[in-house]
């Protein structure tokens, strides 16, 4: 884990997301009557206001899974400020996002366990997961690699070493 100024190597990472989220991101009319008008707005998987904030990331953990080892279902902590990137390598897996509990738990009958969906995301080695507003604050994340197989659209994922690497931004303490 480390905290603070980041080495050269993941700075050179945080600059290379920060131009993979630029290069996705495209200008489109907010409406038609402004098409001539040229207002637009940015859509973008990044909001600016995280992507341009400086630095982009102070803090990174490096996580290395063996085969049959995953994590379970959070969310991230609430010292980390929005706007988390995660680069997976090496193992494809799939990460899977559930909706956080509503308050008053289980009883909620929109929010029961059994209503809650997972939705599945399959990673390649070399997928960036970036999680912003309501993926980050309103869904936990998970990656179920229990020993043995894990199945994507019925084919069976070969599970080898994985690694990841999370940088995110620490919340400033007034
Ligand atoms: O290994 C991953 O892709 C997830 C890591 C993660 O969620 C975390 O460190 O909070
Ligand atoms: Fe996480």
């Amino acid at each position: 884990m480390r905290f603070g100024e980041l080495p050269s190597w993941a700075m050179a990472l945080s600059d290379s997301i920060h131009d993979a989220v630029l290069s996705c991101s495209i200008h489109v009319p907010t409406d038609l009557e402004s098409c001539n008008g040229r207002r637009n707005e940015l859509v973008s998987p990044f909001p600016s206001d995280l992507l341009w904030r400086q630095p982009l990331f102070d803090q990174l953990i490096a996580n290395l899974y063996h085969p049959g080892e995953g994590i379970c279902a959070h969310v991230d902590l609430m010292r980390f400020e929005d706007g988390i990137a995660i680069v997976s390598l090496e193992s494809s897996c799939v990460m899977h996002f559930s909706q956080v509990e509503a308050e008053g738990g289980e009883s909620s009958s929109s929010s029961s366990s059994a209503n809650r969906k997972k939705i599945p995301v399959y990673l390649n080695p070399g997928s960036l997961i970036l999680m912003s507003g309501e993926a980050r604050y309103e869904w936990k994340h998970e990656i179920n690699r229990n020993p043995g197989v894990q199945m994507w659209e019925g084919h069976e994922l070969q599970q080898a070493t994985r690694t990841s690497i999370t940088l995110r931004k620490l919340r400033c303490v007034e």
